[in-house]
């Protein structure tokens, strides 16, 4: 038996004679294991084949889109990119350029319309080089207008129109697909700031097995979301109750197969700009001089402001009153808790038709979950340190910085931060109070809802703001329904397949080998 075996298993010289025949036989086993041997080499060579080249990066077909936030204080361009095939996925569309344009906001050329225009120039220039210039004619261009032109807008209207067509008329004669040019509201302002962060935080992401379970499917809670722009903010969030007791702050929308009830409000006139207006023209009430001492200014910081500008706003047309003196001389004082008082006073907090307000009678459900905040609260507070990846520092060491940093004297802070713009520099003790008041007396953050506001500029490569949720909804690439999932990835999907073929041959290798017996495998070897 052994030696039959051997003889079976064994190479051995092909001979002619008569005695070789049994030997012959034994071999047909041999063949059977070697040519199944061959075909699943081959099988497996070939699965990995399929596997490899189906999943080699195909050559991408990119598109682009381009928004223009023309704001109060000045207009920023921003280049938008997305693989055309991913299209209706959510967090797919990134940010691949931003172009600061020179200047200030278009709002500030109703003296001279066509400089709006050429201000532009520049970022569209830039655009074109972004763009692959065979793509130009496709990409898209959308110029949204905010605060700025909607308070230029109410002092007059034909100006803004004025304002608005000129740059309209340049973009037209770019080589981008120009979609339209206007002056968005408060709300949508809001809404697409809402949409923008969560869409990049990818809150509206649902996992495609948890599909199957409609009504155990766990979705992510939204963010709420904080703008604070030169001339006004925004707060939107998801409140708990879906009943809302104003339907102008209510938003409804149905994104990737789930309803969202948003509450929102935009206080024109409280972006942080047109804030200090309000408050210098409140404080020149009681002035009987053109010597003003302000403790939101550090001390030994002096600055002119034109009474005529001051008033040159409907966020402080009302406070107008003639002076004997042209130019109000700001002297810094340097003092938290009294630039806090004065700033509190913006904050109307006496009436409210409503359950609840947050100020001058605008209604504002309880807080809810976390917050994002960005544009001016972001500048802002990292520049102060107040703004931890994870979460902020407590509102009483915040408050306890911004003392701190008010308190400072001017030589020293400018000493201190030598590459910082002076405009931006010489406003930081203002603006941190006026973001703590704000949030604080304003909307009511309290020590623990503080918590959990983020202040945040940039979420992966895109800036927060509303310009991609703006044109995320008019390139129509927030479907209302969940786009049909395949449970797995391409790459998932082919490996289990080789996986699983494996498996298969092995087992029905195995299979033949227990059941057929091939002499050579009788013994010890299987
Ligand atoms: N410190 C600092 N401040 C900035 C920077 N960029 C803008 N600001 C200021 O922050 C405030 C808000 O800026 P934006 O968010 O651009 O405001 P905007 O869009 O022009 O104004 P709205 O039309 O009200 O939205 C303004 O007072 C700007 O002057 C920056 O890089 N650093
Ligand atoms: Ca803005």
């Amino acid at each position: 038996m052994d030696v039959d075996t051997r003889a079976s298993c064994q190479s051995l010289p092909y001979s002619g004679s008569a005695g070789a025949k049994p030997k012959m036989a034994s071999t047909k086993p041999k063949m059977a294991v070697l040519i199944l041997g061959f075909l699943f080499v081959l099988a497996v060579i070939a699965l990995i084949t399929v596997a490899v080249t189906q999943n080699q990066r195909l050559p991408k077909n990119i598109k682009y889109g381009i928004v223009l936030d023309a704001g109060s204080s000045h207009t920023n361009l921003y280049v938008y990119t997305w693989p055309a095939e991913k299209e209706n996925d959510t967090g797919v569309v990134q940010q691949v350029e931003v172009c600061k344009v020179e200047g200030p906001g278009i709002s500030g050329y109703s003296q001279a319309v066509q400089n709006a225009s050429r201000s532009l120039q520049h970022c569209l220039e830039r655009a074109q080089e972004v763009v692959p210039q065979q793509q130009h004619q496709e990409t898209p261009v959308y110029l949204g207008a905010t605060a700025g032109m909607r308070l230029l807008s109410l002092e007059n209207r034909h100006v803004a129109m004025e304002v608005l067509s000129a740059v309209e008329n340049r973009l037209r004669s770019s080589p981008f697909n120009f979609q339209g040019a206007r002056i968005i509201t408060g709300q949508e302002e809001g809404a697409y700031g809402w949409i923008t962060i969560n869409y990049l935080l990818g809150s509206f992401k649902q996992s495609g097995w948890l599909n199957f379970l409609p009504k155990l499917t766990s979705i992510k809670e939204t963010v709420g979301a904080l703008d604070l722009g030169g001339a006004s903010t925004q707060i939107t969030f998801v409140p708990e109750q879906e009943q809302s007791e104003s339907q102008e702050n209510s938003l409804h929308f149905r994104l990737y197969g789930k309803s969202y009830n948003v509450y929102t409000h935009s206080f024109l006139c409280y972006g942080k700009d047109q804030a200090l207006r309000m408050k210098l023209v409140r404080d020149l009430q009681n002035a009987e001089t053109a010597r003003l001492q302000d403790p939101c200014f550090h001390t030994g910081y002096e600055r002119n402001v034109s009474i005529r500008d001051l008033y040159a706003s409907p966020c402080t047309a009302n406070y107008k009153q003639s002076l004997a003196f042209p130019q109000l001389h700001v002297v810094g004082s340097g003092d938290y808790q009294a630039c806090q008082t004065r700033i509190e006073e913006l904050f109307n907090k006496t009436s409210c038709p409503y359950s609840k307000c947050s100020f001058n009678g605008i209604f504002q459900p309880p807080l809810q979950g976390h917050f994002g905040a960005f544009s001016a609260f972001y500048f802002v507070m990292n520049f102060l340190n107040l703004s931890a990846d994870s979460s902020p520092a407590p509102l009483n060491s915040a408050i306890s910085t911004m003392k701190n940093f008010c308190s400072r004297p001017w030589s020293e802070v400018k000493a201190a931060y030598p590459q910082v713009k002076e405009k931006y520099l010489s406003e930081y003790c203002f603006s941190g109070t006026y973001i703590i008041s704000l949030l604080k007396t304003g909307y009511e953050f309290s020590l623990e809802t503080w918590q959990q506001i983020q202040f945040l500029g940039k979420i992966g490569s895109s800036d927060a703001g509303w310009t991609l949720g703006y044109m995320l909804n008019l390139t129509n690439m927030i479907p209302a329904e969940q786009p049909l999932m395949r449970p797995l990835s391409h790459a998932g999907y082919v490996g289990l397949m080789v996986l699983s073929s494996l498996v298969l041959v092995g087992a029905l290798l195995l299979g033949w080998c227990i059941f057929r017996k091939p002499r050579c495998l009788r013994k010890g070897i299987v």
